[in-house]
């Protein structure tokens, strides 16, 4: 049952690392971005997107889960927040030519054993 469900799980994030990954490179190419790609770039672009989520939290106190009290508008811009470090991420991964989805979830079962 949880074999299955592992199974279900990695195969769902093979399916969203790899169509992240693609759109990313076509973006990327479009637009010529190919040679800026680099780790360094890449690492400190998505500490940059990290400090962009953080300013959203600054000063507030603490959130109630799921949010009830947040406009649609903030909501979004959450959300886009959170894309930038996930896109971020999925790219310097695809640099060091490793796979994230599966790379974190062999963590998560590494995390339960400890
Ligand atoms: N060389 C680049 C520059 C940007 N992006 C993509 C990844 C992020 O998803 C998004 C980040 O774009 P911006 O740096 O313009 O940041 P924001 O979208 O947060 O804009 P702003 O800082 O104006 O809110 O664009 C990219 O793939 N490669």
């Amino acid at each position: 049952m949880l074999k299955a469900r592992y199974k279900k799980l990695r195969h769902i994030c093979q399916f969203g690392r790899k169509e992240l990954s693609k759109r990313l490179a076509e973006f990327a190419e479009l637009r010529g971005w190919d040679e800026y790609h680099s780790s360094r770039n890449l690492l400190l672009a998505l500490v940059g997107e990290v400090g962009e989520l953080s300013e959203i939290f600054q000063w507030k106190g603490e959130v109630t889960k799921g949010l009830p009290n947040w406009s649609c508008d903030d909501k979004e811009h959450l959300e886009e927040e959170l894309s930038d470090v996930l896109l971020y991420l999925v790219c310097l991964a695809d640099v060091y030519g490793l796979d994230l989805g599966q790379a974190a979830l062999t963590k998560i079962v590494k995390n339960a054993q400890k």
